[in-house]
Formats: structure tokens, C-alpha cells, sequence
């Protein structure tokens, strides 16, 4: 029954991943038709398909590497574009496979403490909220905290996704000292010994230092309460902003030591494949991406099922 049940949410999102991936597999798989209908492997088509592999934001690199794969494999010989878009789909799931981490909490950590950083608006404040629900879903005791006091509107939101994922959420009004919440936050479900606490964090960019300063403050209160703390910080990118994603990695990575990825909004975009070129370079594991606004449309990333929703559709 448990399986059967598993199967059904799984195959649910299966097509909520490939709905959600819709603009950029039509981007990639018209491409592929239009280049190898009636054409051969060889180097002008080999080309055109690295032209739209970094068109589709997979990066140069991502796209000299796959290219190449399939040039050793069918040089010169007639290929159908299903056969181009098979091919890729299991070379883009071998270069996805070593980052598909998942999403568990460390069952020996109460609460296993997950710091949540990003630019403003790249959807830090929904992913939290989306996480919570997940875990809820999953059996564990979630709580929040409301760290980015800076805008007032981002710790009602977080409040309104506490209400409905039924999980406490920590806040205080805007502009207060996010460290000395986020060290209330830690105490309070430590003392309910929860399973879980995520961080909302504020993410003013244009002001590193001080961002720096904050998120390293975050940090060194929650160790004086649990030296291992935060277990993950996870860093919230925007599919759409494309290779920009991978300037915001090279940005907070200098400012804190980032556990893995999750990227938003893959339903607006057909700039998906970013997630294949934020793989290669970095190798951090993407934990979740998200394909909506609702509290469903976040799930752990799995790579065959990403590799083939972005190439087949
Ligand atoms: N379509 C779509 N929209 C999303 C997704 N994730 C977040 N959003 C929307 O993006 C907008 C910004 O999300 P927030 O969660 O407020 O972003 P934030 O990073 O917390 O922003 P600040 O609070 O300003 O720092 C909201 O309107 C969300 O509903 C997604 O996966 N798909």
C-alpha cells in the first residue's frame, strides 16, 4: 500500500516535473529536430547541437562535453533526432548523478539546522516553506525561523506558510537582530527536540560585507548551542536568471560554506538546463528545484528523471 501510494505521488510528479520543464525540453528537443532531420553525425551538425546546448543554458563546457560524447559514439553515421535526444538524456543523467543528493536530515542532529541563502526574490522564503511541508509530509517535526527581518512582508509570508504547512514558525518584527532570532529559533526546537529548523536568511547583495557579516554572526550564535550547527546551507538560485546562477555560487561561496543548491522557478523558464552547468562546475549536490509556486512543486532532485524531462519533454 505504501508503495503503491509512493508510486502514484511519484508518477504525479514525474509529469509535474515534465510540465514544469515544458519550455526548455521544447527549446532543446525542437532544436535537436530541426539539426538532424535527415542529416548525419557530422561536424556542422555537431555544431549546430553545441550552439543550442549553450542557447539552452547548458554551458560551453556541458556542451563541448556532450557533443564529444556523441561524436565518439556516431561519427558519420545517419542519426534520428530520437536517438540524439536519448543519448543526451543519459550522458546530461551521468553528469547529474553525482549532485542528486536528496533531502535528508541527520537523524542524529535535534534539530538538524538548514541555513536558507540567496539573492532577494530568488525564492528563499517559498523554498523554506515548500521544504516545510515536504518534511511534514515525510514524518518530521519542522520548525521556522524568520530570519530575513529585514523586509517585513517576507516574515508574513513565512508566518502564512507555517499556517499551512501546520509548523511553528520563530519571528519578530522587521528589523530585528536575525542572529538573536535565529539563536531563540535553535533553543526552542531543541528544547521541542524537533527534527528539523529552517533558516530564513535576508539576501542584500548589493552590500557583501555586510551580508558577510550577518550570515557568519547566524552561524557562530547557533554553534554556541550546537557546535555543529547549521548542518546544510543551502543556496536558493532563480532558473531564470541563467548563467548568472553561477556567478551567485562563486558570490556566496566566498561568504558561506555552501552544503548544496536548490533552483526555483524551472516552470518559467527555458533556461533549465542551468541546472546541468551549475552540476559540472561546482559539483555541489542540488537538493530540490522547484516548478511552481504551490507547496507540491518542490521534491528532492532525482537525475535520470531531470535529464529526461529537460531533453525528451
Ligand atoms: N513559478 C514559480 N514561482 C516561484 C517558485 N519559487 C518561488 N516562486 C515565486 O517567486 C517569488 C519570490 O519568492 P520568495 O520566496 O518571496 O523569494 P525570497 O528569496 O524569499 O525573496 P526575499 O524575501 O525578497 O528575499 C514569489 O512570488 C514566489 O511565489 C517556483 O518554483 N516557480
Amino acid at each position: 500500500m505504501a508503495d503503491e501510494t509512493n508510486e502514484k505521488a511519484s508518477g504525479g510528479w514525474l509529469a509535474k516535473l515534465k510540465r514544469g520543464l515544458a519550455k526548455s525540453s521544447a527549446k532543446l528537443s525542437d532544436g535537436i529536430t530541426g539539426i538532424f532531420t535527415k542529416r548525419r553525425l557530422d561536424t556542422a551538425s555537431l555544431e549546430e547541437l553545441e550552439e543550442l546546448l549553450i542557447a539552452a543554458d547548458l554551458g560551453p563546457s556541458v556542451a563541448a562535453k556532450l557533443a564529444e560524447a556523441l561524436r565518439r559514439r556516431r561519427f558519420e553515421k545517419d542519426i534520428a533526432p530520437e536517438a540524439v535526444r536519448a543519448a543526451l538524456a543519459e550522458d546530461i543523467a551521468q553528469i547529474l548523478a553525482p549532485v542528486a543528493r536528496g533531502l535528508a536530515p541527520d537523524p542524529a542532529a535535534r534539530p538538524h539546522v538548514v541555513l536558507v541563502v540567496g539573492v532577494n526574490g530568488s525564492g528563499k522564503t517559498t523554498t523554506i516553506g515548500k521544504l516545510a511541508q515536504y518534511w511534514k509530509t515525510q514524518g518530521k517535526t519542522v520548525w521556522l525561523a524568520a530570519g530575513d527581518t529585514f523586509r517585513a512582508a517576507a516574515i508574513e509570508q513565512l508566518q502564512i506558510w507555517g499556517q499551512r504547512a501546520g509548523v511553528p514558525v520563530v519571528a519578530r518584527e522587521s528589523g530585528s537582530d536575525s542572529a538573536s532570532l535565529a539563536f531563540e529559533a535553535l533553543e526552542a526546537a531543541k528544547a521541542a527536540g524537533a527534527d528539523l529548523l529552517l533558516i530564513d536568511t535576508a539576501g542584500r547583495l548589493h552590500n557583501k560585507a555586510n551580508l558577510m557579516a550577518e550570515l557568519a554572526k547566524i552561524a557562530r550564535v547557533l554553534k554556541k548551542l550546537d557546535p555543529a550547527a547549521p548542518q546544510d546551507c543551502l543556496l536558493v538560485l532563480d532558473a531564470t536568471t541563467g548563467q548568472n546562477a553561477l556567478a551567485q555560487v562563486e558570490t556566496f561561496r566566498q561568504i558561506v560554506p555552501l552544503t548544496g543548491l536548490v533552483v526555483t522557478k524551472l516552470d518559467g523558464t527555458a533556461r533549465g538546463g542551468v541546472v546541468v552547468a551549475l552540476a559540472e562546475k561546482f559539483g555541489l549536490p542540488v537538493v530540490a528545484v522547484g516548478v511552481g509556486e504551490g507547496a507540491e512543486d518542490l521534491r528532492p532532485f532525482e537525475a535520470a528523471a531531470f535529464a529526461q524531462s529537460l531533453v525528451e519533454g
